[in-house]
């Protein structure tokens, strides 16, 4: 089923906690919700489940308005972070609540409901632990109930809220490859809300990135990796390296380094941010031969040894600025760096944004420069 947001706004008291969200969640696809803590993840998502009420806006499922429905008439498949299991009720008849809690009416036989939750059982991979109770089982098996539970009433999508947050690193990763397992084989709509950036780029189809009550940008992991609408987005995904400077007359001037633009507005000079990852900075010991190349020097302030890859802090001599470069074991081998050691380095991928700050809209618009280097 798919689910459409349209322009939804939500408060609580004078604080706007959702501002004018819109967003298209097509069938059958893994959407990962990710922004920082308070960035309205958790909102959206209940909005959408029908647990709190929108004060603006419509949400449909499969064209359908479904915003004044109850929660119980939009059959919602929830999981949230602390798997909220029956802790008095063994796995089988935590499975089956949904199930045997129905009406006279809609309720399955019991041997209908005993087949379903083995075949639950199956799907999650835990077949012989139904006569166990919650506090007999890890936390990776209890969050696999978690998802059984809410599979087991036939939800027309999936919402999971920090599904994997309270678990160690190795259970979540072995639970990510078994949720995108999971998710081929059943080809439901999840939306499952992240903090992670690199459980969202890791799952979903798509990742909607969210900041104070806005989304961002929406896009694959690919697109907002390698194509981020705005710094925000950019420093979101993993570590990034921060250089402020002008741009002017169709140039961008960072420190020592210049850069040709396409900037329409040539006559104004106005602030423009520099941003890269530190695996895009070369460092050599040399200048570049070609000129036309921009490099500026630096010094090694500290070497992190992290496995193959190695990490330097770094500080511009041109401005002062401090950076990261990230190199691998072999390379740093090769040029037998050494802390406090003078090199050069060339800036590649740089991504340029200038920043307009309009009368009319409250949040400034970032305007992507394209860079001829
Ligand atoms: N019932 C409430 N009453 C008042 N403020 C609320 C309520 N629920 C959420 N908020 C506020 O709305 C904002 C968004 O909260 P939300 O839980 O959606 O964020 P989130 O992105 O899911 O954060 P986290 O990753 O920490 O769970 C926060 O600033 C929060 O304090």
């Amino acid at each position: 089923m798919s689910i459409e947001v349209e322009n939804i706004s939500k408060s609580y008291k004078s604080f706007t906690a959702l501002k004018n969200v819109s967003l298209q969640i097509p069938e059958g696809e893994l959407v990962a919700l990710l922004g920082p803590s308070g960035s309205g993840k958790t909102t959206l998502l209940r909005l959408i489940a029908g647990l709190e009420q929108p004060e603006e806006g419509r949400i449909l499922f499969n064209g359908e308005d479904n915003t004044n429905r109850d929660v119980r008439e939009r059959r919602v498949g929830f999981v949230f972070q602390h798997y909220a299991l029956f802790r008095h009720m063994n796995i089988f008849d935590n499975i089956a609540f949904g199930l045997t809690v129905r009406t006279r009416k809609t309720r399955p036989s019991k041997e209908e409901i005993k087949e379903k939750v083995h075949s639950l059982l199956k799907l999650v991979q835990l077949e012989g632990l139904a006569h166990r109770y919650p506090s007999q089982l890890s936390g990776g098996q209890r969050q696999r109930v978690a998802l059984a539970r809410a599979l087991a009433v036939e939800p027309k999508f999936l919402l999971l809220d920090e599904p994997f947050g309270a678990l160690d690193t190795k259970v979540r990763q072995e639970l990510r490859r078994w949720l995108r397992h999971l998710h081929g084989k059943l080809g439901l709509t999840i939306l499952f809300v992240t903090h992670d950036q690199e459980e969202a780029m890791e799952l979903a189809d798509q990742v909607v990135v969210m900041n104070e009550g806005r989304v961002e940008q929406v896009g694959s992991p690919e697109e907002i990796y390698h194509h981020p609408a705005n710094p925000f987005v950019y420093s979101f995904l993993g570590r990034v390296n921060l250089f402020r400077g002008r741009v002017h007359n169709g140039k961008i001037k960072l420190g020592e380094a210049e850069f040709e633009t396409e900037w329409e507005n040539k006559a104004v000079e106005l602030p423009a941010v520099g941003y890269m990852r530190p695996h895009d900075v070369e460092v050599s010991l040399h200048a570049p031969l070609d000129t036309a190349i921009q490099s500026v020097q630096a010094q090694i302030s500290r070497i992190s040894l992290l496995g193959p890859i190695v990490r330097l802090d770094l500080k511009r001599l041109d401005t002062n600025e401090v950076f990261e470069a990230e190199m691998s074991r072999q390379r740093f081998l090769e040029l037998a760096l050494v802390e406090q050691g003078i090199v050069h380095v060339t800036f590649n991928n740089l991504s340029f944004y200038v920043e307009e700050q309009p009368s009319v809209t409250p949040a400034p618009t970032f305007i992507p420069l394209q860079v001829s280097v």
